[in-house]
């Protein structure tokens, strides 16, 4: 305080409504963080960060500020090999039991044209969800996967054409050895009527126009097509595919989701 007096800490007194918090802290921080990348070693990109622990019932309030010294802590490493470190620290900083971290970040493969082979940048919206409760570390791989969808119906009934739109495939893994974001991509994709690209020409677009075309794919077939290829990789544990189709004849979306569950399982 600038007449000498010490300030006071709000945070620290007491609360007596006996309501203990399950998640407080800071939401959507920018910042810059590194990813393991398949063909290029390290991809560096920008995240929203989330960051949360629990507060027992009798304390007011958590120490906001304790949460970005954390993360500016690990300036340059904020990376996946890091987060167990940075929640046992935000538990031991803060003095809570559960210490949740999540990042979402874009993240950019190199992929080329399926015809012209002209090569592109495509970018894929990604998160990493960790929490430590324990001695327990729970983390999730999460990737937005956009495809096109042609709708089978559409293609049964109409002399031409079938309607067919953007999709976007949201699959969550949790898995026991690592996992390559390009690879769950490259999965997701084949689920679809035809992958995205950044780039493409005139032969490419008419080789994905006519690939959906002869790979019609309702909602259901695209999350039962992920669950067939997910539940076959023994390494995955558990998973959640959601699909969202954005219908280009309705002002709604199709939607459908699959999850499995193999922990406790004995696999
Ligand atoms: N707990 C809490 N803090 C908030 C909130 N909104 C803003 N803050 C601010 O977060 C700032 C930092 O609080 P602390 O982390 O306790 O700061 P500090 O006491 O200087 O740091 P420490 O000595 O490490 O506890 C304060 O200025 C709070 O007012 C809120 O909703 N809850």
């Amino acid at each position: 305080m600038s007449d000498g007096q010490p300030m006071p800490d709000l945070q620290k007194s007491r609360d007596h409504r006996r309501i203990p918090i399950a998640k407080v802290g800071v939401k959507d921080i920018s910042y810059p963080i590194v990813v393991q990348d398949k063909n290029r070693s390290l991809q560096h990109t920008v995240a929203r960060v989330d960051m949360y622990v629990d507060l027992p019932h009798q304390f007011k309030g958590t120490h906001m500020s304790r949460f970005v010294e954390i993360l500016n802590r690990y300036r340059e490493q904020v990376a996946l090999d890091r987060l167990e470190d940075i929640l046992r620290e935000m538990r031991q900083k803060l003095g809570a039991e559960t210490a949740h971290l999540r990042v979402e970040f874009p993240y950019f493969i190199d992929k080329a044209a399926p015809v012209s082979k002209a090569r592109s940048l495509m970018e894929y919206t990604c998160e990493f969800d960790a929490c430590l409760r324990g001695e327990t570390l729970d983390f999730v791989l999460g990737v937005k996967v956009p495809v096109t969808s042609l709708c089978p119906c559409s293609k049964e009934l109409s002399r031409f054409g079938a309607h067919n739109q953007r999709s976007i495939m949201t699959v969550k893994v949790r898995y026991t050895d690592f996992i390559w974001i390009e690879d769950l991509v490259a999965l997701i994709e084949q689920c679809g009527s035809s992958p995205l690209y950044a780039l493409l020409k005139r032969a490419d677009e008419k080789h994905v126009t006519e690939q959906a075309y002869q790979n019609p794919r309702f909602v259901e077939d695209m999350v039962r097509e992920a669950y067939l290829r997910l539940a076959a990789q023994e390494n995955i544990t558990w998973f959640s595919v959601e699909a969202e189709n954005f219908e280009s004849i309705h002002n709604h979306s199709a939607y459908a989701a699959v999850e499995l569950d193999r922990r406790g399982s004995g696999r």
